[in-house]
C-alpha cells in the first residue's frame, strides 16, 4: 500500500543518485528544467518515490497531469488482456487507418464525459497541439462564414502557398495577458505568462485583454470586483472592435476558465457568461482551454460546467488528466473538406484505452464527489492558517481540489514551496506568488490532513 507518510533520506533533492542521472541525461539532452528522477516502480498512489529512496506526498500530480497518481491498481491489469498489447505496439494513423473498434472506444471513454452541448471530437496529443489545431479551425470557420461557402477562389489557393492574403487572411485571436495556451508558434501568440517561455520566437500582433484580477475574501469585495469584471470586458469588446476596424478581425476569443499559469486567476460566473455573449455578439468563436482544468479536479469534469454559460462554449480543449490532448467542438466547426486538420497519428489509442478506465474509476469511486469534498477540507484548513498567519499568506482560493493561496511575496511562496518539499510534500508555484495544489482526484482526507500539518509547521518556521 501507499506509504503511511512522507519520509525524507536525502539533505535536499535531486539527491545523489538524482545527480549522477542528471549527469548523464544532459550528455544527450537539455536538462535544466529537470528537478528529480522517480521511481515508477515503488511511486504509489498520493506519493512519489524518487532514485534516492525520498517519499514525497505529492499534491501536484507532476504538471497536474496524473489524474489517478501512481500505479493504480485498475490501469496495472489493463495491460492482463492480450488484445491491448496490440493496441499499444501498432500504432494507427488514426486519420487514415483507425482499427474497428476506434468508434466505440472514442464513445467510451472521451464522449462518455463530453461537455454538455457538444457532440464532436477531434483527438491530438498534447494541450499544445489540441490548441494549435483548434485555433486553425477557428480560422477556417471565420473564412468560411465571411465567404458564404468554401469553394476557394483560384487567388486564394494561389496565395496561400506563399503565405499571402487573401489565401492566408490577416485574422486574429483575443488572449488574455497572465494566459498560458502552449508553446508552439500559434500558441505562444496567445500565451503572455513568463518571458522565459516567448522570448526570440516571433509573435504575431493579436489582441491582448486583462483577465479580471480580484481582491479577497471575495464576499467582502463584491462592488470592487464587479467593477473590474465589467472593466475587463469593456476592453474585450473595444479590442475586438479596434481589430475588425484594423483589418485583422478577432475570429475567436480564448481563455481558460481558471488561469493557471497565470496564478490560479479565477473568473466569476457572470464574467464568462458576459464573454461568451460579446463573442457571439461579434461572430467571434469562444474556446474555453480545459487543459489544466479539466478532467475532473474542479469536483466537475469541466470546470465551465460551474459557469451556467448559456449554451456549450464553442470549442474545449483539453489533454494532461485526459491523458491525450484533442478538444470538443459545436458541428458547425467541422472543417468542409478532410485533410484540412490533420496530422500522422491524432492522439494514440493507447492513451484512450487508459483514459478509459480512469472514466471508469473515476465513476465507481465517485471521485468527483471525493474531489469536492476533500477540496473543502483543503480550503477550510488554510482558510484557518491565512487566518493565523495572515503575514505569510492570502487570498485562498479554488474550486474542487483545484487549489491556490498567495505568499505575501514571491519570496515567500518560493520558501513555502521549498520548505514543503524539505518536509515531504510536493507541491508547485505559479504567477508571481502563487502556491497550487493539483493532488490527483484519489486525494484522501488523510492526506489533506498530511499537507495542512505540513504547511502549518512550515509557516509558523517563516
Ligand atoms: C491551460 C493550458 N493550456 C495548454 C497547455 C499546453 O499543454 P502541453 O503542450 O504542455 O501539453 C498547458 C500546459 N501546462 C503547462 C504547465 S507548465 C508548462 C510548461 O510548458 O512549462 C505547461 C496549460 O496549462
Amino acid at each position: 500500500g501507499e506509504p503511511s507518510g512522507p519520509r525524507m533520506v536525502t539533505d535536499s533533492i535531486p539527491g545523489p543518485v538524482s545527480q549522477s542521472r542528471l549527469k548523464d541525461l544532459n550528455q544527450i539532452q537539455p536538462s535544466q528544467s529537470i528537478q528529480l528522477f522517480l521511481d515508477y516502480d515503488r511511486s504509489l498512489g498520493n506519493y512519489i518515490v524518487d532514485v534516492d529512496g525520498n517519499q514525497l506526498l505529492d499534491v501536484y500530480t507532476q504538471i497536474s497531469s496524473m489524474p489517478l497518481g501512481y500505479n493504480h491498481p485498475n490501469l496495472l491489469k489493463l495491460l492482463d488482456d492480450p488484445s491491448i498489447v496490440k493496441a499499444f505496439i501498432n500504432r494507427p494513423a488514426l486519420g487514415a487507418f483507425p482499427g474497428a473498434d476506434w468508434p466505440e472506444r472514442l464513445s467510451n471513454s472521451l464522449m462518455a464525459v463530453a461537455p454538455p452541448g457538444l457532440k464532436t471530437i477531434t483527438t491530438m496529443a498534447c494541450g499544445s497541439c489540441s490548441n494549435e489545431n483548434a485555433y486553425k479551425q477557428i480560422f477556417m470557420w471565420y473564412r468560411s462564414k465571411q465567404r458564404g461557402h468554401d469553394n476557394f477562389s483560384q487567388e486564394e489557393l494561389d496565395s496561400c502557398m506563399i503565405n499571402q492574403e487573401p489565401g492566408s487572411p490577416q485574422l486574429s485571436l483575443l488572449s488574455f495577458h497572465g494566459a498560458f495556451h502552449g508553446r508552439t508558434m500559434g500558441c505562444l501568440t496567445t500565451t503572455h505568462s513568463k518571458a522565459i517561455h516567448k522570448l526570440d520566437v516571433p509573435a504575431m500582433d493579436w489582441p491582448i485583454a486583462r483577465f479580471p484580477l480580484y481582491k479577497y475574501p471575495l464576499e467582502e469585495h463584491t462592488r470592487e470586483n464587479q467593477e473590474e469584471d465589467r472593466k475587463c470586458l469593456e476592453e474585450v469588446e473595444d479590442l475586438i472592435h479596434q481589430y475588425n476596424a484594423k483589418g485583422m478581425p478577432v475570429a475567436g476569443i480564448v481563455i481558460e476558465p481558471i488561469q493557471a499559469e497565470g496564478g490560479d486567476n479565477h473568473g466569476s460566473n457572470e464574467f464568462f457568461q458576459q464573454l461568451q455573449a460579446i463573442a457571439k455578439r461579434n461572430g467571434a468563436a469562444f474556446l474555453i482551454d480545459e487543459v489544466q482544468t479539466g478532467g475532473g479536479p474542479t469536483g466537475k469534469y469541466w470546470c465551465h460546467e460551474h459557469f451556467d454559460l448559456p449554451e456549450a462554449p464553442d470549442i474545449v480543449t483539453f489533454s494532461k488528466k485526459m491523458l491525450t490532448g484533442g478538444y470538443y467542438m459545436k458541428d458547425e466547426f467541422r472543417p468542409s473538406h478532410g485533410y484540412r486538420i490533420y496530422n500522422t497519428w491524432m492522439g494514440e489509442p493507447s492513451k484512450i484505452i487508459v483514459l478509459e478506465e480512469v472514466i471508469k474509476v473515476v465513476k465507481r469511486d465517485n471521485l468527483l464527489e471525493n474531489t469536492k469534498n476533500v477540496g473543502e477540507i483543503l480550503m477550510q484548513g488554510i482558510h484557518a492558517l491565512e487566518d493565523k498567519y495572515p503575514q505569510h499568506i492570502n487570498s485562498t482560493r479554488g474550486k474542487g481540489t483545484f487549489i491556490a493561496f498567495n505568499g505575501k511575496d514571491p519570496a515567500t511562496r518560493d520558501k513555502i514551496v521549498g520548505n514543503l518539499k524539505a518536509a515531504g510534500i510536493h507541491s508547485g508555484g505559479c504567477g508571481e506568488q502563487a502556491v497550487r495544489l493539483r493532488p490527483a482526484l484519489i486525494f484522501q482526507p488523510h492526506h489533506a490532513e498530511i499537507f495542512l500539518d505540513k504547511l502549518e509547521t512550515v509557516l509558523g518556521q517563516l
